[in-house]
């Protein structure tokens, strides 16, 4: 798992080989011990370098050994990498591809960096539920200054190359071979005093106003955390180097990573990070499969209504080089798309430093101008009618085998293929607003669609940059479904006695990004009122009596409804569950009036206000989520928990350190879950969503086992449907 040999006479190479990033597991960890010391005891050697097999120095701790203690036997890094930094011979990094975490710190203990132009490095730990406990905590601030290394060990990014040299982090940065210019590096610093190359002899730069500097970012970062413990970790040890010698600072780095090493956090956090590799190996109930779909290339684009999505998903697409058609036929919104989207472009390549992709876009008013294109996706307003007009336009005016996708939230993808002459060859891509942001992808095939195309479309969202997950198709698709029961709950609650305010701080402290009713506010109220009205769930004035409060034998909350009729439509008109200064303000405030909207609303349908705990406003918001969860499950609709998961917490503000619904599930006790379901909906019998699911009762009778083994009692239960 190392190689090591000598080249140009005097040099000791040894290079890390373990596919597919050469992360340090127990037997690279023995090959560097082993491979060091050869080294250092072989008189011809001089100087060593390390480097990477594949074009990739290394990325880190492997991950997997952290599942189990037992996989953690072997050499520890600390003291193999303060044997590197206490040689007496220099030892060079040549990174290539990039060093990551365990990979960076093993680079941070040799005396040299050598990296190449494209490489990247981080320290990543924070976004698995760790800190860099291998002295990187230690190291990183004494070279690089205290600001700085919190920047990069409070949020894990990857920096350039360039970057790195600008901040003293890499010594050389290599255009062409990166072993080679370390090796003759290397040469050139052989019999050098090492004395100012050990970092750990550094003291960290002196910075003015310590004390305020970490209490600003200790504020910034618990703001920003949302419960998250590990980058508070960070911020103690970086404190640490700054404050203790070295050697204290690596005991205060130890102890704090000792609470985090173990915490519901770190697991669910490195849940996340191989549930987001997972839903990529997508699949389909046919049996269809990543590794055996092969898409075609996609040269050319159409993006077909230039509203807020169409805005968006056309930046995303030009931002990936594609040639891309916009067609918008009212005239006052194809003025000011074209602007607007110029202006996404500027701030796009102003953020990125990439170039502007203005010349990849062609505008047009015509749907003709799509005819020559590969793919088109249609994002016009959210309505079936006109959906459907366009899909039978698309499927007359586009050339044979283009693919035709639709942007919709919740309509049935299956309904608008049957309106053209290939269904195979349409799926839905459900983006999130802002399009050429938010990281989610939900790309939703019928039962009549190709593999070939699910391929091409996960692929596209690759380039895209979003991570996308494959899912079947139903009413809402999966985080839409889902959301249902959640906000059908937080009504409830109002009714019963809470306030938007009380129920989104309870969502808040969870760690949601924004509670139910903030939320609501944001998306506007009306967006679903319109629906409830074309369902014709809407009684003008609420009604009264038991009958307002049901539709179809189920309980159902016109509270919405009645918000709508006042004109509170949430931001956009200034109110909704909370006030705003004006209309388009973000910042919400408690409301008075809905104080007496709710206490006059309760007495008309004689209804008793009680206290509401967080515990109760939790329970029925996330378990109702996750029952439908599973209902998703049993029905095939996701083929997995970590699809649900991962459309979770890049689509709808769910607490990445909480792993996702699916992983808190299991990590509160499926047991747990299942009683307090069957409380509530003993409690509430007009609400079946409640009821427990058959898969949970199935889950829980087989032991609850962890979240990776659901799948086989999945196929069984979906076996016996
Ligand atoms: C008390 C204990 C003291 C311990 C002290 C030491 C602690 C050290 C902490 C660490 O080092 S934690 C690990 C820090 N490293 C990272 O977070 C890097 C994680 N990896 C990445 O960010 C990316 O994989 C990459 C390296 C940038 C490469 O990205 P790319 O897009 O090229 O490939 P991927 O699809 O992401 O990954 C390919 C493949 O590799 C698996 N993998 C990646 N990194 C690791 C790893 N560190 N350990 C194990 N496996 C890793 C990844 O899961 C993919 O495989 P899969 O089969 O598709 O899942």
């Amino acid at each position: 798992m190392t190689q090591y040999s000598r080249v140009s006479g005097s040099v000791g190479l040894i290079t890390l080989k373990n596919p597919p990033v050469n992360q340090l597991s127990a037997v690279v960890r023995h090959g560097i011990v082993d491979t060091v010391q050869k080294a250092l005891s072989d008189p011809k050697v001089k100087s060593v370098v390390i480097c990477g097999q594949n074009g990739m120095f290394c990325g880190g701790a492997d991950i997997k050994e952290f599942q189990t203690l037992a996989n953690m036997r072997g050499p520890p890094l600390i003291p193999m990498i303060h044997s590197i930094e206490a040689a007496d011979k220099p030892v060079v990094a040549a990174i290539e591809g990039g060093a990551f975490g365990g990979g960076l710190e093993l680079a941070l203990g040799c005396h040299y960096r050598i990296a190449h132009s494209k490489a990247k490095v981080g320290l990543p730990e924070v976004t698995l539920g760790l800190l860099p406990a291998a002295g990187g905590s230690q190291r990183l601030p004494r070279l690089i200054g205290v600001p700085a290394a919190l920047s990069l060990i409070t949020t894990g990014r990857h920096i350039t190359a360039a970057e790195a040299l600008q901040l003293g982090l890499v010594d050389q940065v290599a255009d062409h071979n990166t072993v080679d210019a370390a090796v003759k590096f290397a040469l050139s610093v052989a019999g050098q005093s090492l004395d100012a190359r050990r970092i750990s002899n550094f003291q960290c730069p002196p910075v003015p106003n310590m004390d305020a500097l970490f209490e600003d970012v200790m504020q910034k970062v618990r703001t920003t955390a949302r419960g998250a413990i590990a980058p508070i970790a960070c911020v103690q040890a970086v404190r640490a180097a700054a404050t203790l010698p070295y050697t204290q600072g690596m005991q205060r780095e130890k102890e704090l990573m000792a609470t985090l090493f173990t915490s519901g956090q770190a697991r669910a956090l490195q849940y996340c990070f191989f549930a987001q590799r997972v839903v990529g190996r997508w699949s389909m109930p046919s049996g269809a499969r990543w590794d055996t779909s092969k898409g075609r290339p996609i040269h050319k684009a159409a993006v077909i209504g230039l509203g807020t999505m169409g805005r968006g998903i056309t930046v995303a697409l030009a931002q990936t080089g594609l040639s891309v058609v916009a067609v918008e036929t009212q005239e006052k919104q194809f003025m000011e798309a074209k602007k607007a989207v110029s202006n996404m472009l500027e701030r796009g390549a102003k953020r990125s430093g990439k170039p502007l992709a203005h010349g990849k876009i062609t505008y047009s008013q015509s749907l003709q101008a799509v005819a020559d294109v590969d793919l088109v996706i249609e994002a016009v307003f959210e309505d079936m009618g006109l959906k459907k007009k366009v899909f039978q336009q698309l499927s007359a005016v586009c050339k044979p085998g283009t693919f035709l996708c639709t942007n919709t939230s919740t309509l049935d993808v299956d309904e608008l293929a049957s309106q053209t002459h290939q269904p195979e060859l349409v799926v839905g891509m459900h983006f999130f607003a802002p399009a050429h942001i938010m990281k989610l992808l939900e790309v939703v095939y019928g039962p009549r669609s190709s593999p070939e195309l699910v391929a091409v479309v996960m692929e596209l969202g690759k380039k895209m940059g979003k991570v996308s997950v494959a899912v079947g198709n139903c009413r809402g698709f999966v985080g839409n479904r889902m959301l249902k029961p959640y906000r059908d709950q937080a009504y409830f609650l109002l009714e019963e006695g809470a306030t938007p305010q009380l129920i989104d701080q309870a969502l808040e402290e969870f760690g949601f990004a924004m509670g139910a009713f903030k939320v609501s506010d944001l998306s506007g109220l009306d967006v679903g009122w319109k629906v409830r009205k074309e369902e014709g769930l809407v009684q003008p004035g609420g009604g009264s009596g038991k009958s307002a409060r049901i539709r179809n034998g189920v309980r159902y909350s016109p509270l919405g409804d009645l918000m709508c009729e006042q004109g509170r439509f949430g931001q956009k008109t200034g109110r909704g569950w909370y006030q705003y200064d004006k209309p388009g303000s973000r910042d919400a405030r408690p409301d008075p009036w809905m104080h007496s909207f709710l206490e006059e609303y309760r007495a008309r349908h004689g209804l008793v206000a009680r206290r509401i705990s967080n515990q109760e406003v939790l329970e029925r918001c996330l378990y109702a989520m996750i029952n439908e969860g599973f209902r998703v499950l049993e029905d095939g609709i996701a083929a997995g928990p970590e699809d649900i998961d991962i459309i979770y917490v890049f689509g709808y503000g769910w607490p990445r350190h909480r792993g996702g619904p699916m992983f808190y599930a299991n990590m509160v006790g499926l047991e747990i879950v299942l009683e307090r379901l069957e409380h509530y909906a003993q409690a509430n019998p007009d609400m079946p969503t409640l009821q427990p699911c058959s898969l949970l009762r199935k889950l829980v009778a087989s032991g609850s086992p962890p979240v990776n083994k659901w799948k086989e009692v999945i196929k069984n239960v979906r076996s016996q449907l």
